[in-house]
């Protein structure tokens, strides 16, 4: 979540917890974490007369499509896991806060699912979490980490069995942020919603498929049950974006899997760890 003001001039990142396996799990955490941290935090920006805010939304919302691609009109509310749920709540929270006080101006991006990690290879999602999502643990095993990828589900209805996501690069998702801010800043809306996606549907093994070709390296699979909480397949029409924020996505998947290997390989363990910070008694440390 981010939010923004000019004259105070401030970025904000609220850190949502984001897993889906584990929000099933975990509900409490999840709501306590992510509702009440949402609550107090509007609560301080009002009192701060802080009112802009772009919202890291999720597909997920839309639970089971009915149809593909969703439009930002499809029903919403129908949420299979605890996380959707806790992203629902608060685009209603917000629809209820824009609705009673006209000064809110506020930009909600549903996210399809954010890969990749910036091209230089220096910034990127710590390799050194527990991962559930897909491209994390993928890396892990072509790192030799973790001995085999789990495919959750082989008898999807779709063209090949598992799971089809629009996977879309961290890359074009921030300078879908730039183009919010910038409608923002220039508009009073009130609360509008985007899609950011990149329109196109991938399956888990076509993802796969295209990792090792571009890494060069082998992910033994293993197919399982479906997980808990997961929806057939997603894909975004992201036109209302492109028309309204004039913004569209540039990275292909080839590139979404490449810029995460070249993060993962330059930064096996991560961010390099603070040193601890030397306590000085009577001149030695
Ligand atoms: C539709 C939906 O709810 N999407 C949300 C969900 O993504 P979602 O759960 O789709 O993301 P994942 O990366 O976890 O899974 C993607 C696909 O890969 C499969 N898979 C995943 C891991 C694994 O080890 N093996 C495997 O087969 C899943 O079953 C799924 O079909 O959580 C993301 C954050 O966590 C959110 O940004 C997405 O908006």
């Amino acid at each position: 979540m981010y939010l923004f003001q000019h004259s105070i001039d401030c970025v904000i990142h609220f850190a949502a917890l984001k897993a889906v396996g584990e929000s099933m799990q975990q509900p409490l955490l999840y709501y306590q974490n992510n509702l009440l941290g949402m609550l107090n935090l509007l609560e301080v920006m009002r009192s701060h007369n802080c009112y802009q805010m772009v919202f890291s939304s999720s597909c997920t919302v839309y639970g089971e499509p009915e149809y593909l691609p969703i439009t930002e009109t499809h029903p919403t509310g129908k949420i299979t896991n605890v996380y959707g749920r806790t992203k629902y709540f608060i685009e209603e929270m917000l629809k209820d806060l824009s609705a009673a006080d006209e000064k809110w101006n506020i930009i909600s991006l549903r996210y399809f699912n954010p890969v990749g990690a910036h091209p230089s290879g220096m910034i990127g999602e710590d390799p050194t979490k527990e991962f559930t999502n897909l491209m994390p643990f993928m890396a892990q095993v072509a790192l030799g980490k973790k001995p085999v990828l789990t495919v959750f589900g082989s008898d999807y209805n779709t063209p090949d069995g598992t799971g089809v996501r629009d996977y879309i690069h961290v890359m074009d998702l921030a300078s879908g942020h730039v183009a919010a801010l910038n409608l923002l800043s220039n508009n009073h809306i009130r609360l509008k919603v985007y899609n950011l996606g990149t329109g196109k549907g991938v399956s888990v093994k076509e993802l796969v498929n295209v990792f090792e070709k571009v890494t060069n390296t082998k992910i033994p699979l293993k197919y399982v049950e479906r997980r808990l909480g997961d929806i057939t397949a997603m894909w975004a029409d992201a036109t209302l974006a492109k028309e309204e924020l004039g913004w569209t996505t540039r990275y292909s998947v080839e590139e979404m899997c490449t810029d995460f290997w070249r993060w993962q390989t330059m930064n096996p363990d991560g961010y390099p760890k603070k040193s601890k910070t030397s306590v000085i008694v009577n001149g030695k440390s």
